[in-house]
């Protein structure tokens, strides 16, 4: 049951109480593309080698998705120094909410504890901030958007798409040994908080990474494997950035 493929799951499962409720529930049936399998597309080429994203002025924006622990932080920094990429992670902007004190940091604390999502209101704010605040012309967005409300409410606030989404694949059994191994002090590392974060992954995050797979947006990478071994496979889909 744990070593199934996420991607190919046919999602049924119920909502549950650890889901947030401005994120409802859909039944989804990913067909990605993998690298392996496809090259990357012609648009997707022109695109790299633009250096910003389609609309002109903005930079370039790749959305990192996957499962808690399919590695996507890891990922990110090894694409953040060898592609020129900044690297925002939606989960370290909210971290920082709550060590900074700020007045609503108890009540996101609350929710990564219990492995919900953070309403938009507050995630697309710091994202938008983060980005504008960035001079660089290509930037990372890792772990966000969480779920289809998160995405609409982005799409419509900064009127930008994203020009590419990577989705890390990677089965259930595998993340939660390294997220149970991750070491890092999180109040969300253990494991009654780790099942509810991947029934709230797959039942709210895997459509926005349909929805993209079907706006032809969405590459897949096979998340197993050592980093470096997932980092070739990652730098084969960037290198045309060089
Ligand atoms: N390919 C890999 N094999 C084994 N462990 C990994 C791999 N990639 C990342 N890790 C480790 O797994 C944990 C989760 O990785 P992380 O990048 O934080 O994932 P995510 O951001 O998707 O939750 C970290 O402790 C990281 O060092
Ligand atoms: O856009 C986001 C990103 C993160 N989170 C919350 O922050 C937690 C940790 O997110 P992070 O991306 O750091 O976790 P990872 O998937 O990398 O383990 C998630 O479980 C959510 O509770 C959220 O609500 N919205
Ligand atoms: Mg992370």
């Amino acid at each position: 049951m744990l070593r199934r493929r996420l991607s190919s799951l046919l999602l049924r499962s119920p909502c549950s109480s650890a889901v947030a409720s401005s994120c409802h529930h859909q039944q989804h049936h990913l067909l990605l593309p993998t690298h392996a399998e496809k090259p990357p597309a012609p648009n997707l080429l022109r695109l790299f080698t633009s250096l910003a994203g389609s609309d002109g002025d903005r930079p370039f924006i790749a959305f990192v998705l996957g499962g808690p622990g399919s590695g996507k932080g890891t990922q990110c920094s090894r694409i953040a120094s060898d592609f020129g990429f900044s690297h925002v992670s939606a989960g370290d902007l909210l971290r920082n909410e709550i060590s900074s004190g700020t007045d609503h940091g108890e009540w996101i604390l609350e929710i990564i504890r219990e492995g919900r999502i953070v309403p938009s209101e507050i995630t697309v704010e710091l994202v938008r901030k983060a980005i504008e605040s960035s001079s660089a012309k290509r930037v990372l967005i890792d772990g966000f958007p969480r779920c289809e409300e998160n995405r609409i409410a982005f799409e419509k606030i900064t009127g930008t798409e994203p020009d590419l989404v990577l989705f890390f694949d990677c089965p259930e059994d595998e993340m939660v040994k390294r997220l149970l191994s991750r070491n890092q002090g999180r109040v969300d590392d253990n494991i009654e908080t780790i099942k509810k974060r991947l029934k709230v992954f797959e039942s709210l995050n895997l459509p926005v990474v349909e929805y993209y797979s079907s706006r032809g947006k969405a590459h897949k990478i096979n998340a197993t494997g050592t980093e470096d071994e997932i980092f070739e496979a990652v730098r084969k889909l960037f290198s045309t950035l060089r």
